[in-house]
Protein backbone atom coordinates (compact mmCIF):
# COMPACT_ATOMS: atom_id res chain seq x y z
CA UNK A 1 0.00 0.00 0.00
CA UNK A 2 1.12 3.26 -0.94
CA UNK A 3 1.74 5.45 2.70
CA UNK A 4 2.04 8.73 2.97
CA UNK A 5 3.72 11.11 5.82
CA UNK A 6 2.60 14.30 7.34
CA UNK A 7 5.73 16.23 9.03
CA UNK A 8 4.04 16.14 12.18
CA UNK A 9 5.95 19.17 14.42
CA UNK A 10 3.82 21.75 14.08
CA UNK A 11 0.59 23.00 12.24
CA UNK A 12 -2.35 21.10 10.76
CA UNK A 13 -0.89 17.74 11.10
CA UNK A 14 -4.11 15.66 12.22
CA UNK A 15 -6.28 16.64 9.47
CA UNK A 16 -4.12 15.70 6.52
CA UNK A 17 -4.13 11.87 7.88
CA UNK A 18 -7.45 12.21 7.46
CA UNK A 19 -7.32 13.28 3.73
CA UNK A 20 -4.62 10.98 2.64
CA UNK A 21 -6.77 8.16 4.41
CA UNK A 22 -10.23 9.63 2.26
CA UNK A 23 -7.80 9.46 -0.68
CA UNK A 24 -7.38 5.54 -0.33
CA UNK A 25 -3.47 5.42 0.51
CA UNK A 26 -1.91 4.85 4.26
CA UNK A 27 -1.25 8.48 6.22
CA UNK A 28 1.41 8.32 9.06
CA UNK A 29 2.33 11.40 11.39
CA UNK A 30 6.49 11.81 11.11
CA UNK A 31 8.16 12.76 14.08
CA UNK A 32 11.79 11.15 13.32
CA UNK A 33 13.90 11.32 10.08
CA UNK A 34 13.92 7.70 9.89
CA UNK A 35 10.52 7.66 9.11
CA UNK A 36 10.82 9.04 5.89
CA UNK A 37 11.97 5.56 4.98
CA UNK A 38 8.95 4.16 5.73
CA UNK A 39 6.89 6.22 3.23
CA UNK A 40 6.31 6.95 0.03
CA UNK A 41 5.22 10.73 -0.21
CA UNK A 42 5.28 13.71 2.59
CA UNK A 43 3.00 16.17 3.36
CA UNK A 44 4.61 19.29 4.86
CA UNK A 45 1.47 21.06 6.43
CA UNK A 46 0.47 24.36 6.74
CA UNK A 47 1.03 26.14 10.51
CA UNK A 48 3.59 29.06 10.77
CA UNK A 49 6.73 28.56 8.61
CA UNK A 50 9.09 29.86 11.23
CA UNK A 51 8.28 27.84 13.89
CA UNK A 52 8.41 24.78 11.72
CA UNK A 53 11.61 25.54 9.74
CA UNK A 54 12.93 25.86 13.71
CA UNK A 55 11.66 22.71 14.52
CA UNK A 56 13.10 20.84 11.16
CA UNK A 57 16.67 22.32 12.54
CA UNK A 58 16.09 20.76 16.06
CA UNK A 59 15.15 17.49 14.57
CA UNK A 60 17.57 17.74 11.39
CA UNK A 61 15.13 16.94 9.20
CA UNK A 62 16.58 19.91 6.38
CA UNK A 63 19.27 17.38 4.33
CA UNK A 64 16.81 14.72 5.13
CA UNK A 65 13.83 15.83 3.04
CA UNK A 66 15.91 17.39 0.85
CA UNK A 67 17.65 14.45 0.02
CA UNK A 68 14.19 12.71 -0.17
CA UNK A 69 12.65 14.96 -2.37
CA UNK A 70 16.32 14.81 -5.11
CA UNK A 71 15.04 11.28 -5.29
CA UNK A 72 11.97 12.11 -7.13
CA UNK A 73 10.14 11.41 -4.29
CA UNK A 74 6.73 13.48 -3.83
CA UNK A 75 6.22 16.12 -1.55
CA UNK A 76 3.31 18.34 -1.23
CA UNK A 77 3.85 21.70 0.78
CA UNK A 78 0.54 23.51 1.91
CA UNK A 79 0.03 26.83 3.02
CA UNK A 80 3.45 27.32 5.46
CA UNK A 81 4.59 24.10 3.83
CA UNK A 82 4.79 25.79 0.48
CA UNK A 83 6.73 28.35 1.79
CA UNK A 84 9.43 25.63 3.09
CA UNK A 85 9.74 24.86 -0.48
CA UNK A 86 9.93 28.16 -2.10
CA UNK A 87 13.35 29.23 -4.14
CA UNK A 88 12.47 32.61 -2.96
CA UNK A 89 10.56 34.21 -0.09
CA UNK A 90 9.38 37.84 0.59
CA UNK A 91 12.12 38.92 -1.80
CA UNK A 92 15.18 37.20 -0.07
CA UNK A 93 16.99 33.92 -0.93
CA UNK A 94 17.99 32.80 2.34
CA UNK A 95 15.19 30.00 2.11
CA UNK A 96 14.07 26.68 3.63
CA UNK A 97 14.21 23.27 1.74
CA UNK A 98 14.60 25.76 -1.80
CA UNK A 99 13.59 22.73 -3.69
CA UNK A 100 10.70 24.28 -5.90
CA UNK A 101 11.20 26.94 -8.25
CA UNK A 102 8.56 29.99 -7.07
CA UNK A 103 8.83 33.10 -5.57
CA UNK A 104 6.32 33.47 -2.43
CA UNK A 105 5.06 36.46 -0.81
CA UNK A 106 4.15 35.53 2.50
CA UNK A 107 0.80 36.35 4.59
CA UNK A 108 0.04 37.89 0.92
CA UNK A 109 -3.54 38.23 1.27
CA UNK A 110 -3.47 41.21 4.42
CA UNK A 111 -5.26 41.56 7.70
CA UNK A 112 -8.38 42.42 6.23
CA UNK A 113 -8.45 38.96 4.61
CA UNK A 114 -6.99 36.68 7.42
CA UNK A 115 -8.99 33.78 6.01
CA UNK A 116 -11.48 33.27 3.50
CA UNK A 117 -13.48 30.65 1.33
CA UNK A 118 -13.21 30.78 -2.59
CA UNK A 119 -14.22 28.58 -5.22
CA UNK A 120 -11.00 27.43 -7.78
CA UNK A 121 -10.14 26.05 -10.67
CA UNK A 122 -7.48 23.93 -10.12
CA UNK A 123 -6.21 22.75 -13.62
CA UNK A 124 -6.08 18.83 -14.38
CA UNK A 125 -7.36 18.43 -10.97
CA UNK A 126 -10.88 19.48 -9.90
CA UNK A 127 -13.55 22.60 -11.08
CA UNK A 128 -15.44 24.32 -8.74
CA UNK A 129 -12.60 23.64 -5.66
CA UNK A 130 -14.01 24.83 -2.56
CA UNK A 131 -10.60 26.27 -0.92
CA UNK A 132 -10.07 27.74 2.20
CA UNK A 133 -7.39 30.08 2.94
CA UNK A 134 -5.68 30.86 6.13
CA UNK A 135 -3.22 33.98 6.43
CA UNK A 136 -1.67 32.89 2.98
CA UNK A 137 0.93 33.18 1.37
CA UNK A 138 0.18 33.32 -2.77
CA UNK A 139 3.29 32.87 -5.80
CA UNK A 140 4.22 36.01 -7.13
CA UNK A 141 6.17 33.73 -9.98
CA UNK A 142 7.45 30.30 -11.31
CA UNK A 143 10.56 29.11 -12.80
CA UNK A 144 10.37 27.20 -16.18
CA UNK A 145 10.14 24.07 -14.72
CA UNK A 146 6.67 24.53 -12.54
CA UNK A 147 3.42 24.96 -13.98
CA UNK A 148 0.59 27.20 -12.83
CA UNK A 149 -2.16 25.10 -11.55
CA UNK A 150 -4.65 27.74 -10.04
CA UNK A 151 -5.12 31.42 -9.18
CA UNK A 152 -7.19 33.35 -7.64
CA UNK A 153 -7.74 37.40 -8.34
CA UNK A 154 -4.75 36.31 -10.64
CA UNK A 155 -2.42 35.37 -7.97
CA UNK A 156 -0.65 31.76 -8.19
CA UNK A 157 -1.97 29.73 -5.48
CA UNK A 158 -1.25 26.21 -6.56
CA UNK A 159 1.55 24.91 -8.60
CA UNK A 160 3.49 21.42 -9.60
CA UNK A 161 7.11 21.24 -10.39
CA UNK A 162 7.93 17.46 -11.36
CA UNK A 163 7.17 15.31 -8.31
CA UNK A 164 6.94 18.87 -6.11
CA UNK A 165 2.97 20.22 -5.20
CA UNK A 166 2.07 23.16 -3.51
CA UNK A 167 -0.72 25.16 -2.52
CA UNK A 168 -1.61 28.65 -0.70
CA UNK A 169 -4.88 27.21 0.80
CA UNK A 170 -5.60 24.02 3.33
CA UNK A 171 -6.88 21.33 1.47
CA UNK A 172 -7.23 19.06 4.93
CA UNK A 173 -10.15 21.70 5.99
CA UNK A 174 -12.62 20.33 3.40
CA UNK A 175 -14.11 17.13 2.79
CA UNK A 176 -13.43 17.74 -0.69
CA UNK A 177 -10.61 15.28 -1.27
CA UNK A 178 -9.69 16.18 -4.84
CA UNK A 179 -5.87 18.01 -4.53
CA UNK A 180 -5.19 15.02 -1.65
CA UNK A 181 -6.21 12.69 -4.29
CA UNK A 182 -4.54 14.41 -7.18
CA UNK A 183 -0.98 13.59 -4.96
CA UNK A 184 -2.04 10.05 -4.39
CA UNK A 185 -1.48 9.47 -7.83
CA UNK A 186 1.36 11.57 -7.72
CA UNK A 187 3.00 9.39 -5.36
CA UNK A 188 1.81 6.14 -6.70
CA UNK A 189 3.23 6.91 -10.34
CA UNK A 190 6.63 7.75 -8.59
CA UNK A 191 6.56 4.84 -6.64
CA UNK A 192 6.00 2.26 -10.04
CA UNK A 193 9.07 4.85 -11.81
CA UNK A 194 11.63 4.46 -8.93
CA UNK A 195 10.49 0.50 -8.53
CA UNK A 196 11.63 0.02 -11.92
N1 LIG B 1 -2.02 28.83 7.45
C1 LIG B 1 -0.73 28.92 7.27
O1 LIG B 1 -0.01 27.94 7.08
C2 LIG B 1 -0.17 30.30 7.37
C3 LIG B 1 1.24 30.44 6.94
C4 LIG B 1 1.90 31.52 7.77
N2 LIG B 1 1.35 32.80 7.49
C5 LIG B 1 3.42 31.49 7.54
O2 LIG B 1 3.98 32.44 7.09
O3 LIG B 1 4.02 30.51 7.80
Amino acid sequence: MTTIGVLALQGAFREHIRSVEASGAKGILVKRIEQLDEIDGLIIPGGESTTIRRLIDKYNFLEPIRQFGKQGKPIFGTCAGLILLASEIDGSYDVHLGLMDIRVRRNAFGRQRESFEADLDIKGVADQYNAVFIRAPYIEGVGKEASVLATYKGNIVAAQQDNFLACSFHPELTDDHRITEHFVKMVEEAKKSLAS
